[in-house]
């Protein structure tokens, strides 16, 4: 590893806290331990190693506290909980929402929330009026930060009569034939259609390409955020978001982007698409056993970035494409 002194800058990331005070249980497939209880003390350590090392931001990819939490009516709690553990640093931290943010809040009650961490974007722009969680910043001259909404188009977070909630379950039911669906359909992509999954609005997409166009003008290095992971090699089936192929041609066409980071599937998973990009899927605190942990922090240089990876988290070299 290069002399992490020399580094313009760096950033905390952390994925599927999933905090909820009750005993550990199994994923659905009965496959996975969680640890719901135990999360926040993961959260701490890692909170604390950004302190020590001083890292300009901490990105947290969603799914901060269990869905687990809503039928306890435990939500606010947890969440202050998990909040906590945030303010006892300084760092400035960005929030991606996943479907766990969903099963406790709604939209509206989610962009007045300490979740909404839009605010801290400074000059960057954002989708925020139109009601999408995304937004876009410069966390160090020459490179920039964007944080996608993956459940923009979704059955869950959208109002039942809203045209974004209607036009997801036309797509998940034209994709999807099981009664509940949460089921995944049978086969290979296909698994993807699920009502835990969401995508991103022909708005959404239409700002990112400008965002990157911009971007590319100003010949800047661009990071981007989303708890759903968009490549198909970088994590299972089942957690891919539903239009990733468009989502993947706009990062395709634009060369200012280096690399994509998600969370969503607890076994994480990384690759580098042809264009160079690469995508890292971070490993879920959740299923990440107390006496290890799951986080990263990205050291970024002129010519790469290196994750240091904590615990369940490689370390990885990531040249620029
Ligand atoms: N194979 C499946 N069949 C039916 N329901 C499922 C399946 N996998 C997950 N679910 C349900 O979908 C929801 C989200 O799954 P979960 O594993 O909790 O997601 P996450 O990984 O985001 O925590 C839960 O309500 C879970 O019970």
């Amino acid at each position: 590893m290069e002399d992490r002194a020399r580094a313009l800058f760096s950033f905390g990331i952390i994925a599927d806290v999933q905090f909820a005070d009750i005993d550990d249980g199994m994923n659905y497939l009965r496959t996975s331990r969680r640890f719901y209880r135990n999360s926040v003390a993961l959260l701490r350590d890692a909170v604390r190693h950004w302190e020590e090392t001083r890292v300009s931001c901490v990105i947290q990819l969603g799914d901060a506290i269990d869905g687990y939490n809503k039928s306890r009516d435990a939500s606010e709690r947890a969440l202050d909980t998990v909040m906590a553990e945030f303010e006892k640093s300084s760092v400035d931290v960005h929030h991606v929402w996943g479907n766990h943010e969903f099963y406790n809040f709604s939209r509206e009650t989610l962009m007045a929330s300490p979740l909404n961490s839009a605010g801290k974007a400074g000059a960057g722009s954002d989708l925020i009026a139109d009601d999408i969680y995304a937004y876009e910043f410069s966390p160090a001259p020459g490179f920039r930060f964007v944080l996608l909404d993956a459940y923009d188009v979704s059955v869950i977070g959208r109002d039942a009569s809203s045209e974004k909630h209607q036009q997801a379950m036309k797509l998940l039911l034209k994709h999807n034939s099981n009664a509940d669906l949460n089921q995944p359909p049978d086969s290979g992509l296909e698994q993807r259609f699920v009502k835990f999954n969401g995508g991103f609005s022909v708005e959404q997409l239409q700002w990112l390409e400008e965002v990157l166009t911009l971007a590319d003008q100003k010949q800047e290095r661009v990071t981007v955020f989303s708890h759903l992971p968009v490549h198909p090699d970088a994590t299972d089936s089942i957690c891919l978001a539903w239009n990733y192929e468009e989502l993947l041609l706009v990062l395709r066409a634009h060369k200012s982007v280096m690399i994509f980071i998600s969370g969503h599937d607890h076994d994480g998973g990384f690759c580098t698409d042809p264009s160079g990009v690469h995508h890292i899927t971070l490993e879920g605190v959740i299923e990440t056993p107390p006496d290890t942990s799951a986080f990263g922090t990205v050291y970024v240089y002129e010519d790469q970035m290196l994750l240091k990876g904590s615990g369940r988290t490689a370390d990885r070299v990531l040249r620029y494409p």
